[in-house]
């Protein structure tokens, strides 16, 4: 069993950096959490041990009483903590020795190092979080732009987990007239057929709605990769630079400058974008310059999106066109760059609907090209847009599963089949549902969400 979860765990809270950081906090959880704090920690003066307070003091060596570090200690008693059980926190100084050297001794005090997740697991099983919020709590640490915190924090607070757990209610509330008449159909009035069929078309709408997150939630989580590519010299590094407020890539007037991917981490309307500029592509019997060409093309194979850049002072090119054949099949934005120094012909091919202009090397054109790129990717998606959450890849998949069962509740109504295969595909759907808040759970599905989590969480 991957979490046979008991014994007091103990681990770094902090992301810990060598030599930097102010704070770093070592945290416990568990019954024996409070003695092994009395085991390390001493208060100068009057020490008034009690939940919720901080103390201020040293850690020594249980044995050699060596000083280890000058700490605050905060205790949280049972249940009103994280993990709804002891938990006590020592903030050290940062970087890597004090906490390292305060967690060897929690270890030594009875203490084992916590799994990836742990805490949150334990807040999990003991029901002060369901499995939507452990899973916001992960994507908040994870978050690349302040509207995937925002979106995580809905998760947190529950925004998800209360329609889920509404839907799942109905559901049940089905199933009990249902099989109100399994058992007792003598005593009950007859099922009302159009009622049960509205009820589970309106649970399915409500379905839609939250499914329709998912797009939001993969945008917002994974973010965006996007990359330019086109002939040497037309600008792209130049774009990079314009577009991140930076001087990341190199820029030269010779062509075959840049020979390697170059990335970059940018927010477009909310969404974490990773741009790639890469090596111009032509044909070339230097070595270096070659691979580079290759990785071109790897790039804008494995990109959600290709800015085909091209120089509007040489027109539409045949080593454009060429460029344009390869990567055609690829969501795809033209940009027309260097538009400070020629004046746009279309010579382009008239199939391309997604056009930017720009000067890179005099910063114009950035904000049309977000324009374009926000365009592009919420033409006739993002439906969903006034639901502040959105679900993730495994909540997606069960309310699939959930709605498949309920369209097989209306089949079997519809085809007159005995209530008994009714009650078999709702309690499917309910099933589903319960997998997404953690009410119905296995074991595989609790390893997965939790060993995803970082140490100290
Ligand atoms: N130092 C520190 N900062 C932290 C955390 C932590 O564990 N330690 N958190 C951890 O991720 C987050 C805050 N989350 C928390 C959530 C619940 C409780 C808690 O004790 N809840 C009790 C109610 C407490 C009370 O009644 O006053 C409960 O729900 O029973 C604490 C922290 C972010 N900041
Ligand atoms: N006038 C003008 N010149 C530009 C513009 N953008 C880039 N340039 C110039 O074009 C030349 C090539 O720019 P780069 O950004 O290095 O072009 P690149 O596409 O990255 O080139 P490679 O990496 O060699 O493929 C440089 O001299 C830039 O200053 C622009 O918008 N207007
Ligand atoms: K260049
Ligand atoms: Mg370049």
């Amino acid at each position: 069993m991957p979490f046979a979860t008991t014994g007091t765990i103990a681990a770094i809270a902090t992301a810990i950096v060598p030599q930097q950081g102010s704070v770093g906090i070592v945290r416990a959880s568990g019954s024996e959490a409070l003695d092994i704090a009395k085991k390390l920690f001493h208060a100068p003066g009057k020490q008034v041990w009690e939940s919720h307070r901080i103390l201020y003091g040293y850690i020594r060596h249980p044995q050699t009483q060596e000083l280890v570090d000058e700490v605050l200690l905060l205790i949280m008693q049972a249940p009103r903590s994280y993990t709804r059980e002891d938990v006590v926190e020592f903030h050290c100084h940062g970087g890597i020795m004090a906490v390292q050297q305060v967690l060897q001794l929690c270890l030594e005090a009875g203490a084992r190092l916590a799994q990836p997740g742990e805490f949150t697991l334990r807040a999990f099983l003991n029901g002060r979080l369901d499995l939507t919020q452990a899973e916001g709590i992960a994507d908040l640490v994870g978050a690349k732009s302040p509207q995937a915190a925002q979106t995580a924090l809905a998760g947190i607070t529950g925004k998800l987990a209360q329609p889920i757990k509404k839907l799942r209610a109905d559901c049940l509330d089905v199933l009990a007239e249902i099989e109100a008449r399994i058992d007792f159909e003598d005593d009950l009035p007859p099922l009302d057929y159009e009622f049960i069929t509205a009820e589970i078309q309106k649970i399915s709408l409500e379905i839609n709605r939250i499914l329709a997150t998912a797009e939001k939630g993969e945008l917002l989580r994974t973010g965006l990769k996007v990359a330019i590519v086109g002939r040497p010299n037309v600008g792209k590094s130049s774009l990079l630079n314009a577009w991140s407020r930076s001087d990341r890539a190199i820029v030269t007037d010779l062509p075959g400058t840049t020979r390697d991917v170059v990335e970059s981490q940018l927010v477009v309307g909310g969404i974490p974008v990773q741009v790639l500029d890469t090596a111009g592509i032509r044909e070339t019997e230097d070595t270096v310059e070659k691979i580079g060409v290759e990785r071109s093309r790897k790039a804008a194979e494995s990109a959600d999106l290709v800015l085909l850049t091209i120089d509007a002072s040489t027109g539409w090119t045949p080593l454009d066109e060429e460029i344009y054949i390869n990567v055609k099949g690829r969501p795809l934005i033209l940009v027309v760059n260097k538009i400070d120094i020629a004046s746009l012909q279309q010579h382009y091919p008239e199939e391309i609907n997604n056009v930017v202009k720009t000067a890179a090397a005099k910063n114009q054109g950035i904000d049309a090209l977000e324009t374009a790129i926000l365009e592009k990717i919420q033409s006739g998606k993002i439906t969903a847009a006034s639901l502040d959450f959105a679900i993730n890849q495994r909540q997606g998949a069960a309310l699939t599963q959930a709605k498949s069962c309920l369209e097989q509740v209306l089949l079997t109504i519809e085809q007159d089949l005995p209530l008994d295969f009714w009650s078999i595909d709702l309690r499917g759907a309910i099933y589903a549902l319960g997998e997404i808040t953690g009410e119905e759970v296995t074991e595989s599905v609790l390893d997965k969400i939790f060993s995803r989590f970082c140490i100290g969480k």
